[in-house]
């Protein structure tokens, strides 16, 4: 659905992209993770023809990146807004809709499925330079999903948002990944494409250095879950405690507690610490993942 080889990019001296290959495809949500400077936003950019790679290709939706099919085919949500300060948000979601070539009822209903989904209704009247930073930045990722592109860019959409926003905002995401979309998603906070159940594209240097899922990459990482009792913890050896050390510790006690029987009612806290995404660069970095892109 998503699908770029060899792109190369450079500013003056600077390699920004470096020979990037990532295929995402319908129904993935793939989290693009990498330090800051890596190339993430290089390769948004030329995805969605806002920029031309000296080399290599992408296709979007079948569709060459540039054109104005590839661009009908995609949505993306840049990091910083890119609004009309002084046009209300439904006229900046009217104008990006009609860009995309939604009209009239079509273009209406979209405004309103998208503003329910994303908690817009009570903001779309209010001009979009009177909004706060991150209701500003939930108008824009309303701009890429308007017109139902099958490719989605998301450029750490959640950033300022508060919690009840963010977990509106997976949600919508989880149910375009569901719809069939391609979803590229970057952010540097793990937990969350843990919550879209995103496969990982790590960037580093202008290129993809690792790819794959959760499982493949994330195995040997550090996390935890601390299961307290009331009493020996079953299995603990008489410690009130139970660790359990895995990449996945939420999903690891899930397996614990659904085998507690009678014990679970002694069950007092469960404490779950997440590998982060600096856990994963050092795991690459240190070279003990042998499934590299
Ligand atoms: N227009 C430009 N002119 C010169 N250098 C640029 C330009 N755009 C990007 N670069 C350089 O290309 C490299 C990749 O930048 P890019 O913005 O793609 O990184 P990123 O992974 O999106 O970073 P971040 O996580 O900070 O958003 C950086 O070294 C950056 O300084």
């Amino acid at each position: 659905m998503l699908d770029a080889s060899e792109l190369v990019k450079r500013f003056g001296p600077v390699r920004a992209l470096d020979g990037f290959d990532l295929v995402v495809s319908a129904g993935e949500v793939c989290g693009l993770v990498g330090h800051n400077g890596a190339g993430k936003t290089t390769f948004a950019r030329i995805a969605c023809g806002l920029d031309r790679p000296d080399s290599g290709r992408v296709l979007v939706a079948g569709a060459e990146a540039g054109g104005w099919a590839a661009q009908s085919r995609i949505g993306w949500a840049p990091q910083e807004p890119a609004l009309y300060p002084t046009a209300t948000a439904r006229e900046n979601l009217r104008l990006f809709g009609g860009l995309a070539g939604l009209r009239r009822a079509r273009l209406r209903t979209e405004i309103a499925e998208v503003a329910a989904a994303m908690g817009l209704e009570g903001l779309l009247d209010r001009p979009v330079g009177h909004l706060s930073g991150g209701q500003q930045r939930r108008v824009q990722t309303a701009t890429a999903l308007l017109h139902r592109p099958p490719v989605l860019l998301l450029d750490e959409p959640t950033v300022g948002a508060d919690p009840e926003t963010r977990q509106a905002l997976l949600a919508v995401v989880r149910a375009r990944a569901l719809e069939g979309a391609a979803v590229c998603y970057t952010t540097h906070y793990l937990p969350e494409l843990i919550e879209l159940d995103a496969t990982l594209a790590v960037v580093s240097g202008g290129r993809v250095i690792a790819r794959g899922t959760r499982q493949e990459l994330l195995t040997g990482l550090p996390g935890r879950a601390v299961l307290t009792f009331d009493g020996p913890a079953p299995g603990g050896g008489g410690a009130e405690a139970l660790v359990i050390a895995s990449a996945l510790p939420a999903e690891a006690a899930a397996e614990v507690l659904a085998t507690l029987g009678p014990d679970a009612r002694r069950l007092r806290g469960v404490d779950i610490t997440q590998p982060t995404l600096d856990d994963l660069y050092r795991h690459i970095a240190s070279g003990e993942l042998d499934r590299a892109a």
